[in-house]
């Protein structure tokens, strides 16, 4: 972690929780979260489409500073799209990220690079932060191909993004073997990748884009595991699934794995 971002705590519910239990766990995290906590981190939920509104007239009415964002978005505007939820759509929510090119959307889905693309640039078009997924199988990391397989995913979703659109997108680096399966990679396997996707950045564009660009780490985060993986130079938060939906745990995991804040 750098002090010069701000580190990003996003909790991806994934298809869990109803609108009625969105808010219970919202009001949980504002209850407990302090105004130093929020001035350390930015903590962020990242609900199912159907809880947004009641996320949204929650923060807005009790100003809380919990930011919040979706899980995908339609790489259309509008239109006969059946089933697609639009970028505007989910700008007039108050969102403030948005997924893309999350595993679990690239596997079930058939989501390949150029749609990953897409779904960035649509982000970008509708004043989203694209929060950026990548990351690498089991097989992969096995024959060694971590790094490269990552970075080409990188270089695929940020084709055609403009420099000051690259300024502010969040990257998270998540290890397919990792998700979901209490397999977190050691501080040093995020490290590695996450450091060769800032120097990739650096490549592509600048050092002022390479510096200011958040990497996240998920895979298996809970709030016994963050303060390695924070301790890393290019490590700045944390895409966290199941633990997000323990609000102890992810405020724990959002205080550096502290107890208080
Ligand atoms: O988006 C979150 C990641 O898929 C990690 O999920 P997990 O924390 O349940 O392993």
């Amino acid at each position: 972690m750098s002090t010069a971002r701000k580190p990003l705590f996003a909790g991806n519910w994934k298809m869990n929780l109803n609108h009625l239990e969105a808010i219970a766990l919202v009001q949980k995290l504002a209850f407990t979260l302090t105004d130093k906590d929020f001035d350390r981190a930015e903590v962020a939920v990242l609900p199912p489409f159907t809880d947004l509104r009641s996320v949204q007239t929650l923060v807005d009415g009790d100003k809380l500073r919990i930011v919040y964002g979706a899980q995908d978005l339609s790489v259309h505007d509008a239109g006969a799209y059946t089933g697609e939820v639009s970028g505007s759509m989910l700008a007039k929510l108050g969102c403030t990220y948005v997924l893309a090119g999350h595993s679990e959307r690239r596997q079930y889905h058939g989501e390949d690079d150029q749609l990953v693309n897409a779904k960035v640039q649509a982000a970008y078009r509708h004043s989203l932060t694209p929060i950026l997924c990548v990351g690498e199988g089991l097989p992969v990391r096995q024959a060694g191909g971590h790094v490269a397989y990552t970075v080409s995913q990188l270089d695929a979703a940020l084709n055609g993004v403009k420099h000051d659109q690259a300024k502010s997108i969040v990257i998270a680096y998540e290890p397919v073997w990792a998700i979901g399966t209490g397999e977190v990679a050691t501080p040093d396997d995020a490290q590695e990748v996450c450091g060769a996707v800032r120097a990739r950045l650096a490549e592509l564009y600048d050092e002022e884009v390479a510096g200011g660009v958040r990497i996240l780490y998920g895979g298996s985060v809970k709030g016994a595991n963050i303060a390695g993986i924070m301790a890393q130079p290019d490590i700045d938060g944390a895409l966290v699934g199941g633990a997000s939906l323990d609000p102890a745990d992810f405020v724990k995991i959002s205080r550096f794995g502290e107890m208080s804040g």
